[in-house]
């Protein structure tokens, strides 16, 4: 079985890479299914740019294997961009062509371009053929853009940072829906944000990055299930140290802390008799991901020796 059949529209094994010899990513693995909404998540450098450049073939792996849809992007790069939508949180649209300029280079280039779907997205966008995609706004050429990226209706839209230059009702009302028409018709979509309220809410399965690492993988409803926030007060002014319980947060007395529910015994949180528990409540992703990330920080023991410090090979 191939990765193809297998189930897989994303499959990478060990990929590494740096940057003249700085790590960009460290031994990575991922895998997204076929027909998952599939969250990218991180801080500021963490690796999601450069991991989605190796799904469209812009860097070639130095370690591991990358598979889009069965194929090494790189090798079959041009099967690959067939089949793949992709929009980046970087303005780089042609600003010299009009809206239908742009949209006939697109389909000379997509032979399973849909032009009725073409233009319902240029109607629900609000653009027009005759607009200079120079004279639009970022929000507007955005629009554009991912127009562009979904309009021959691709097996895999990997979106990086698509928010960025859309405003709150865009992203709601265009953005959401889109992702969500096209999980509906079984295609797969790999979504990178700092909108950590636009992950939860539409995202089935999220990967947290970190300094090149992946260091967790989890369904957005498992993570709701095995994590929840509990407030409670310390006779001291110190952070309580409770097993099973991290990310604490607050002053004085008053204490919140991430109870990670596989990390307790029988699910049971043991507080020692100076912690009293005020509250437990559900947990938002953003809180998850603020204690995930300063709790790795402060585990985290990253082996580099095997990672290659040559000059990447940029395509
Ligand atoms: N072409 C390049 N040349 C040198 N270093 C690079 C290059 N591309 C990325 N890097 C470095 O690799 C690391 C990961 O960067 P990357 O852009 O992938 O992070 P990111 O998670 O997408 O960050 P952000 O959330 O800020 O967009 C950073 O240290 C960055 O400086």
């Amino acid at each position: 079985m191939n990765e193809h059949t297998d189930g897989l529209a994303v499959n990478v094994n060990g990929l590494s890479r740096s940057f003249r010899g700085k790590v960009a990513l460290d031994h990575v693995d991922l895998h997204i299914p076929r027909g998952s909404i599939f969250g990218l998540v991180g801080l500021n450098g963490a690796g999601k740019t450069t991991l989605i450049r190796h799904l469209i073939g812009s860097f070639r792996s130095q370690t591991g294997t990358v598979r889009v849809l069965g194929m090494d992007p790189v090798v079959d790069c041009v099967n690959v961009l067939k089949r793949v939508g992709y929009l980046t949180e970087e303005d780089s649209l042609p600003t010299w062509m009009r809206v239908g300029e742009l949209i006939d280079f697109a389909r000379g280039v997509y032979q399973d371009w849909d032009d009725v779907y073409a233009t319902k997205l240029l109607d629900l966008f609000g653009l027009s053929r005759t607009d200079r995609l120079r004279s639009l706004s970022k929000g507007l050429r955005a629009r554009a853009g991912l127009l562009v990226a979904i309009a021959h209706r691709p097996e895999l839209l990997i979106l990086d940072e698509p928010s960025s230059g859309l405003d709150p009702l865009a992203r709601h009302d265009i953005l959401e829906a889109i992702i969500r028409a096209v999980s509906d018709e079984g295609r797969t979509v790999l979504f990178s944000s700092h909108l950590l309220d636009e992950v939860d809410r539409v995202c089935d399965t999220l990967a947290l990055m970190r300094v090149g690492r992946i260091i967790e993988t989890i369904s957005v409803d498992a993570m709701h299930e095995q994590y929840h926030e509990i407030t409670c007060r310390s006779d001291s002014t110190a952070a309580p140290e409770v097993s099973g319980v991290f990310g604490w947060r607050g002053e004085g007395h008053e204490w919140t802390g991430v109870v990670d529910s596989a990390q307790t015994d029988s699910n049971k949180l043991e507080l020692p008799s100076s912690v009293t528990l005020i509250s437990q409540h559900s947990i938002t992703l953003e809180r998850w991901f603020a204690a995930k990330a300063g709790h790795e920080r402060d585990n985290q023991n990253i082996e580099r020796s095997n990672v290659p410090t040559e000059v990447a090979d940029v395509r």
